[in-house]
């Protein structure tokens, strides 16, 4: 009896909640942004709250998103709404809508309450005042002039984890030693000398908190955002304490270094300058308030920035030139011309990585094809008119970067893989090409990336030859695009290699 009247009452609030959800649906259906009255775009929100969340979970992870949002567009047009994760969204396509979202002042980044919980105030998190002082600190650190001297860095991990993971073996799993390769690259740089031993504790966890980003944010031990909470709690109090240390550390140099002249002056320009101590620097100049706290979440964000994205990117070059024998030619000939220069033992140089602009050409063409990041959220922070359409606040917008990445009116027989597109980059329509986003939060690593990945394929080229396991291995995106076996590969030493 109590049961029935039990079920009874959950069913009354249910209709309760869904009857409230419709009448504020209808309220918003027409509304006025500005002056004039403007209805909401085409489409269906589906089953209240759910919406067509499942449905397109479904289409990512069987790596049918593009068909899944080419059907909607062709059903609605350009403008229409949906319900994902528990959101009304409008979905926008084409260049002009790529513009909208990533430069209308009136949205705002969007991300995942798990993605809140587990970076808590990093830079993927933050707005207004907090977020343009991180992102200025952050643009400094990973300026162009700075990537130039991280390049001695990059080079040394790279050969580093070819040796541990690379040679000798016969069969390498790609994805796996690419995450491997980017997490040793950017935690060289961002932690310096102590990076080997931050790598060594916490690379699983760095892995489990990148897993649980797109999960369901209720923190039960065993799910993966539970896994990833608790990663990213072990994660927080290792950087915390290497922090500390760097803090007393950067107080000892002020104490010695009166008025701040030399050394602390250096240590803006100085490639050799760990994440922690620049951001102190910068917080005795005054250029930012942060706490140390802050610092550490943003230390985390940098990381799960980088390392995900760029091992996408190499994993899907590396499999790419698997099945182009004339891509990977032209690209043999340019780096073979470069190891010819620098002999077996010399490092990599800027003047180097600035002449491989083929295999650059080939990455391009790579992140077209598969972009690491499917797609961008915004969120609507007043009533905001988009061509004739109402897009009411509170309301999400999204935009995915392949409905122009494979567009043949921007890229002419768009699944051919051509490296020579990129050669005049002028001849792209602006907001057609979009791998590293665009406007004022677009992607401050698109430098580091690009110096990262061509010193790997520098060294993967001249060395190796590979033949992929599964020629036509499947892939989902989870919801970075992730091979199914993890793009397993025969290895061998190149038999007549350049040096
Ligand atoms: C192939 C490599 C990469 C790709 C494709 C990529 C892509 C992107 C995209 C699309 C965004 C913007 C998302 C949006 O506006 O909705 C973004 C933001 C960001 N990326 Fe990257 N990224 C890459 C590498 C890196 C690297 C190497 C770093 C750091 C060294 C980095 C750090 C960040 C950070 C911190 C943000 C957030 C910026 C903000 O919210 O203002 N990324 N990335």
């Amino acid at each position: 009896m109590a049961f029935i009247v039990l079920l009874a009452a959950a069913a009354a609030a249910i209709a309760l909640v869904l009857h409230h959800l419709l009448s504020a649906q209808k309220k918003r259906s027409s509304r006025s942004a500005g002056s004039t009255s403007y209805s909401l775009p085409p489409g269906d929100l589906g089953v209240p709250v759910i919406g067509q969340t499942f449905s397109l979970l479904h289409a990512l992870r069987s790596n049918t998103d593009d068909q899944w949002f080419r059907a909607r567009i062709k059903r609605y047009g350009p403008v229409s709404k949906m319900s994902v994760l528990g959101s009304p969204t409008v979905l926008l396509a084409g260049t002009e809508a790529n513009h909208f979202i990533f430069t209308n002042q009136g949205l705002i980044l969007t991300q995942t309450r798990a993605l809140r919980s587990l970076l808590r105030r990093s830079i993927l998190t933050l707005t207004g005042d907090d977020l343009k002082q991180v992102r200025s600190a952050l643009q400094g650190y990973l300026r162009p002039e700075m990537v130039r001297g991280y390049v001695g860095k990059m080079d040394a991990e790279v050969r580093r984890q070819l040796k541990l993971n690379w040679v000798g073996r016969s069969t390498v799993n790609v994805l796996p030693m690419a995450r491997s390769l980017t997490l040793g690259v950017i935690c060289s740089v961002v932690f310096g000398e102590e990076a080997a031993a931050i790598v060594d504790a916490l690379a699983t966890d760095f892995q489990q908190l990148g897993d649980a980003i797109l999960s369901f944010p209720v923190n039960i031990p065993f799910t993966r955002f539970g896994k990833g909470m608790r990663s990213s709690a072990k994660i927080r109090e290792a950087i915390t304490k290497f922090a500390r240390k760097k803090e007393e550390e950067y107080s000892l140099l002020l104490s010695q270094d009166e008025g701040c002249t030399t050394a602390t002056a250096t240590a803006t320009t100085s490639a050799a300058t760990d994440f922690v101590t620049y951001m102190l620097l910068l917080r005795s100049r005054g250029a930012h308030s942060l706490s140390l706290a802050d610092i550490v979440d943003n230390v985390m964000g940098i990381v799960i920035g980088a390392h995900g994205t760029t091992s996408t990117l190499i994993t899907f070059m590396v499999r790419h030139l698997a099945n182009e024998p004339d891509v990977l030619a032209k690209i043999t000939q340019e780096q073979d011309e470069i190891a010819g220069r620098n002999g077996r033992d010399g490092a990599l140089t800027w003047e180097d990585v600035s002449s491989m602009k083929y295999t650059w050409r080939a990455a391009l063409e790579t992140l077209r094809t598969v972009p690491p990041v499917f797609g961008s959220f915004r969120t609507a922070t007043k009533d905001i008119e988009y061509q004739g359409y109402l897009i009411p606040k509170g309301w999400k917008v999204f935009a995915s970067q392949s409905i122009t990445h494979m567009d043949p009116r921007f890229f002419a027989e768009p699944t051919k893989f051509d490296p020579s597109r990129f050669e005049k980059r002028s001849s792209i329509p602006p907001y057609s090409f979009l791998p590293f986003g665009g406007g004022p939060r677009m992607c401050p690593g698109t430098e580091f990336s690009r110096v990262e990945t061509m010193v790997a394929m520098h060294y993967l080229v001249t060395r190796f030859r590979w033949k992929l396991r599964f020629e036509d291995e499947a892939y989902n995106k989870d919801p970075k695009p992730t091979p199914v076996f993890g793009c397993p590969v025969e290895l061998e030493l190149r038999k007549t290699p350049a040096i």
